[in-house]
């Protein structure tokens, strides 16, 4: 706060989830997300091409299937945890300091509106938190990219920050011990896999600092500050800063990524292959954790949680256990309340 007492206004964004499950609205969600250049990262003609004539026309019936077995008498999940995360940090934080909304990165709520209630009570700062805990090119990027696009456009800007990526905030990982250990104490797992939202791994290369991300073992076996940035990095270190704070023994853990669309080489391993291989090597029992989204949404409760389970007890495993996302779990929103205040 300075002087003039300016209130501080806060932005919480997440990816964005289509406004129903029609085939309609599930096709313009799909249609902004990945006309994004840094979703789709090809030249803007040829990314044009893919989306709307390949893309939208194929997927959007088969996406719109899948959503209708997510969707909830209050809609998407991922939309409603984000409201209901927003309202809870509201509570935490004095309102005679703080101005705190919520924005979908693509579709709505939209940015723009967010940073447009924010502009008209003339805040002196604006705090933006993508929410994503580790920093990709596509999602966190993205919400840079926008918010900036909308407040070049304004007179006066005011002091922004953005809240780069949040893998080692305690309250973060205390939020995923609470969950995870609710479920251990209940059954002896033999595997606890950590499966991350998937890249295509030139995303990763084009971002890499003096070629150091070679997406082997070796590149992100540490976290260090050449790989600081690295997607990739971030993800296994997560999965190691659980692994530890859950007391998880190393040779029954697992990181892999999930969700690849097209046929670029994406970041390894994927999560269907390493199913397969767990199948094989006799694992019965699986914990999974999605660290790479802090709300359900369809690649969680969906591909996570009902796909991914098919696949492995079909090949013989007996339980899959989905830990549910942070949505708005109290360390979760006591997470959020201190980013805000370190940042103020
Ligand atoms: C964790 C952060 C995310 C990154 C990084 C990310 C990259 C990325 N995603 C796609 C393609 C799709 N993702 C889809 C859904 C989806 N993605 C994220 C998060 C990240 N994506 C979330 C939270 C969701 C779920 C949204 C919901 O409504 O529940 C989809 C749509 C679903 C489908 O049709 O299967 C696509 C497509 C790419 C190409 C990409 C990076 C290059
Ligand atoms: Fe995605
Ligand atoms: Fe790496």
């Amino acid at each position: 706060m300075n002087k003039f007492k300016a209130k501080i206004g806060v932005l919480l964004v997440n990816l964005g989830t289509p406004d129903s499950t029609s085939t309609p609205d599930v096709r313009k969600y799909l249609r902004e997300f990945l006309m994004d250049g840094r979703v789709i990262d090809i030249p803007a003609f040829s990314r044009w091409l893919l989306v709307n004539l390949i893309i939208a026309p194929f997927r959007a019936p088969k996406s719109a299937k899948e959503y209708r077995k997510l969707w909830t008498d209050r809609g998407s999940p991922l939309l409603f945890h984000t409201e209901d995360l927003r309202d809870k940090v509201r509570e935490k934080l004095s309102s005679d300091t703080y101005i705190i909304e919520m924005a979908m990165r693509y579709q709505t709520p939209s940015i723009e509106d967010g940073l447009a209630k924010l502009k008209a009570a003339n805040v002196g700062k604006i705090i933006v938190i993508p929410l994503f805990p580790q920093y990709a090119s596509a999602s966190n990027g993205s919400v840079v990219d926008k918010v900036m696009e909308i407040a070049r456009t304004w007179q006066i800007i005011p002091h922004i920050t953005f809240v780069n990526n949040f893998v080692d905030h305690p309250l973060f990982l205390e939020a995923w011990e609470e969950l995870g250990e609710k479920y251990m104490e209940k059954e002896e797992y033999d595997t606890f896999l950590f499966s991350y939202h998937g890249l295509p791994e030139r995303q990763i290369k084009k971002g890499s600092c003096d070629n150091y991300c070679q997406l082997n073992d070796k590149c992100c076996a540490s976290y260090n500050k050449k790989n600081q940035f690295c997607y990739r990095a971030q993800s296994f270190y997560t999965t190691r800063l659980l692994s530890e704070k859950l007391s998880l023994p190393k040779e029954k853990v697992q990181t892999c990524f999930q969700s690849r669309l097209g046929n670029d080489p994406w970041i390894k391993p994927y999560t269907d292959d390493v199913i397969k291989e767990l199948a094989d090597n006799g694992r019965k029992k699986v914990l999974v954790f999605s660290p790479a989204f802090v709300a359900d949404c369809l690649e969680t409760t969906v591909e996570v949680g009902q796909e991914y389970k098919e696949q492995f007890i079909e090949l013989g495993g007996q339980t899959w256990d989905l830990v549910p996302s942070l949505n708005s779990n109290d360390k979760w929103v006591a997470c959020v309340a201190d980013l805000i205040h370190i940042n103020s």
